[in-house]
């Protein structure tokens, strides 16, 4: 048993939700590389931020060269990487915002974890679908490449798996539609979900 003794703030979810105007949600972009992720969370975001929505975006390149930058791309770094993202959205839930995020979280098993962190309720998965060869055509980074070439170990894809969402709450064909298509679909999925229930929620006195 560790020392450890957590404690409960004085102020509730409920009245952070009021005081904010909206639902928290986490936005979680899940495909492999060069599917789309990144493209349509930045997209979603600004569009949500323009609308007056309180949201951050958390990204896989980002994070990894920060908080998560100790970790590679073994099976067992790829799992904690996403369980220390989900800490993450989970804070920035409670704190009351809407979070997008895009990692390519390649097992159903850590994405079902970040669902349990954050809660059932708080958490919207996007299959972003676009197949394998699209995605090597696409190359946006040149990437593929390389890892063809072994340049790069255990590549989502080629070297390393992708386990599909079999029930994502949306998902996008990014090789079918426009991103203005896709984004569309996001915005119509997302948006309703992150309007606040109460228009007066609770009280803010001390
Ligand atoms: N081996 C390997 N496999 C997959 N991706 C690789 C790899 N090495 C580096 N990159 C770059 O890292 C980005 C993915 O990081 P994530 O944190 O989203 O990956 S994961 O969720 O932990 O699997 C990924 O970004 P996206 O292209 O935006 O998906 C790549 O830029
Ligand atoms: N419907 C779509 N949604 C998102 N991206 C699309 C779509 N159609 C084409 N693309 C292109 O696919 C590429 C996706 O790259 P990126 O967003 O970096 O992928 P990821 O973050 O998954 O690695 C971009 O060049 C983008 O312009």
């Amino acid at each position: 048993m560790k020392h450890i003794f957590p404690f409960q703030s004085k102020i509730s979810n409920a009245q952070r939700k009021a005081q904010l105007q909206q639902e928290p949600q986490l936005v979680w972009f899940t495909g492999l590389s060069g599917s789309g992720k990144s493209t349509l969370a930045l997209r979603l975001e600004h569009y949500l931020f323009h609308r007056g929505h309180k949201v951050f975006l958390l990204d896989g390149d980002n994070l990894r060269n920060g908080l998560n930058r100790d970790l590679s791309f073994s099976p067992q770094d790829r799992k904690e990487n996403i369980r220390r993202v989900a800490e993450v959205a989970k804070l920035m839930l409670d704190a009351g915002l809407v979070v997008v995020s895009a990692f390519i979280s390649p097992y159903a098993e850590e994405r079902e974890l970040v669902r349990q962190i954050v809660g059932e309720n708080r958490f919207i998965e996007v299959f972003v679908n676009c197949p394998l060869a699209e995605c090597e055509k696409r190359d946006t980074k040149g990437l593929y490449a390389k890892a063809r070439k072994g340049l790069i170990p255990e590549f989502t894809g080629i070297s390393a798996p992708y386990e599909a969402p079999l029930l994502p709450d949306l998902e996008v064909r990014t090789s079918e539609e426009s991103i203005d298509e896709s984004l569309l679909q996001l915005i119509q999925f997302v948006e309703p979900r992150v309007l606040a229930k109460e228009k007066v929620g609770a009280t803010f006195g001390l």
